[in-house]
């Protein structure tokens, strides 16, 4: 494969789609950076599919305008599809067929050279299992097989659908590492995911789509500093009591939960420096605001994948 790749601009121009009486995409704007890693993060049926569908050219919208490099990636030009790779939410293989016998076939539908199906195989983690029929590889196999195959035409775009679902947390971040290796030569990656986790350490920007809207565009770090939300800090069980805890500068407010104290606070710097001078520093947790609190504070509901 090439070091370098060329990274293409990726556009959605406030696009929608309806089915019936559902708004699936009600207005969705964005733009890919060539070389960005950019993810649509939100619950089912938020349209994230359908929005990604309009932008690899297999769904016309009813409104807007998607446009992949200044084309309209619709009318199906070989010279924009060629340099797309795209991984759908359900794969099809030619179950008879090995791993490496359908990387050789997509291979060969792209003049790719024989060496790309090793190449492939070594990059997804299935270098030793290049001679399993498709039909016999794990979840989390098929799913590396399927980026594989997406993969085989060395596109400067690449388009996944949920690449890890239904796959076990280990699965998930085993395959991070692949997924993190796909824009690292400059490739423009776009990808939806449901998982906050997933979108906070892959992506360089995410769009929150909720009931077909975009409600936030930024990198997940900037989009959770915004919030005001306070630090929480865990105690070990039985390093301070409640009302200590709650008498430290800084602290908001000490609750004790299950036999731990958990702080809040907005200053952890001069919580943490106080807890240090009592000797409570060990076994305690720090945890900061995430991508779900982002969603909580734009929507007002819990994130429910
Ligand atoms: N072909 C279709 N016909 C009718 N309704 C559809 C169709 N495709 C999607 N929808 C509806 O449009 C809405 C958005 O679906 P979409 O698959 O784009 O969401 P999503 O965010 O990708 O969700 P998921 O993570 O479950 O795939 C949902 O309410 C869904 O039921």
């Amino acid at each position: 494969m090439r070091g370098c790749q060329m990274g293409m601009r990726v556009e959605a121009h406030d696009l929608v789609m309806t089915y019936g009486d559902v708004r699936a995409v009600d207005g969705i704007s964005f733009t890919v950076e060539p070389g960005e890693f950019f993810g649509l993060l939100g619950p089912n049926g938020a349209g994230k599919t359908t929005t990604l569908e309009i932008l690899e050219g297999l769904r016309r919208p009813d409104g807007g305008r998607a446009l992949v490099d200044g084309s309209d990636p619709g009318r199906r030009d070989p010279k924009i599809l060629g340099r797309m790779g795209v991984q759908l939410q359900a794969s099809a293989f030619f179950e008879k067929l090995t791993a490496r016998e359908q990387l050789d076939t997509f291979g060969a539908l792209y003049d790719a050279p024989r060496t790309r199906t090793d190449e492939l195989l070594e990059l997804v983690g299935l270098r030793e299992s290049g001679a399993i029929q498709a039909d016999k590889l794990s979840g989390g196999q098929k799913q590396r097989l399927a980026i594989a195959c997406a993969l085989v035409n060395d596109p400067d775009l690449v388009f996944l659908d949920e690449p890890t679902a239904a796959l076990d947390p280990q699965a998930r971040r085993n395959l991070w590492d692949v997924l993190a290796q796909l824009n690292d030569s400059g490739r423009t990656v776009v990808l939806t995911t449901h998982y906050m986790d997933e979108a906070e350490i892959l992506c360089d920007r995410v769009a929150i789509v909720d009931r077909g809207k975009v409600l936030a565009i930024d990198s997940p770090a900037a989009l959770v500093r915004g919030l005001d939300v306070p630090v929480q800090i865990s105690l070990a069980p039985g390093a301070l009591a409640p009302e200590q805890a709650a008498a430290l500068p800084g602290v908001d407010s000490a609750e004790l939960e299950q036999s731990a104290v958990r702080l809040s606070t907005r200053r952890p710097t001069a919580v943490l420096t106080a807890l240090a001078e009592r000797d409570a520093l060990e076994g305690l947790s720090v945890r900061g605001a995430t991508l779900e609190d982002v969603f909580l504070d734009l929507t007002g509901r819990e994130y429910r994948a």
